[in-house]
């Protein structure tokens, strides 16, 4: 068994395509319409879904916005450097929610950026 995907539903299909792409560097693997549900799904990442996990966005149509609540945390992604991939991404029109430093209870490096519906995307350093 793995993990397939993680499923975030978006309230702008390209503002999200844009960020996930453009300030990620994700690539768009598929997109889907489904007339009969009235929503589309776009999967992206970096690699092939068979071989990595992906990030299905939904898009329900009509819908613009979700109560995010409190409970979700956070997607990460490993990077080769924090600090690095913070200056590149907030050039590329990235919000840094927290910026690059060891963890709050730990000394890992991490970062946090917000994506354009508020979800947060989690940085972590490459172990050497
Ligand atoms: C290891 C890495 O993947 C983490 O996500 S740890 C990040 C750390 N998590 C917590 O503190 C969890 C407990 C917290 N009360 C919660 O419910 O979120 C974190 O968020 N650190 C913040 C920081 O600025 O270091
Ligand atoms: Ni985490």
């Amino acid at each position: 068994m793995r993990i397939l995907h993680t499923m975030l539903r978006v309230g702008d299909l390209e503002r999200s395509v844009n960020f996930y792409t453009q300030v990620l560097g994700m690539r768009e693997l598929s997109r889907q319409d489904y007339p009969a549900g009235e929503f589309t799904l776009v999967f992206l990442g970096y690699g092939e879904k068979s071989q990595a996990t992906v990030l299905e966005l939904t898009y329900n149509w009509g819908v613009a916005e979700y109560e995010l609540g409190t409970a979700f945390g956070h997607i990460a992604i490993e990077v080769p450097d924090v600090y690095a991939a913070c200056e590149k991404m907030r050039a590329a029109g990235g919000t840094i929610i927290r910026e690059a430093g060891p963890m709050n209870a730990g000394s890992t490096i991490i970062a946090f950026l917000v994506d354009p519906d508020g979800y947060q995307i989690e940085l972590i350093g490459q172990k050497p």
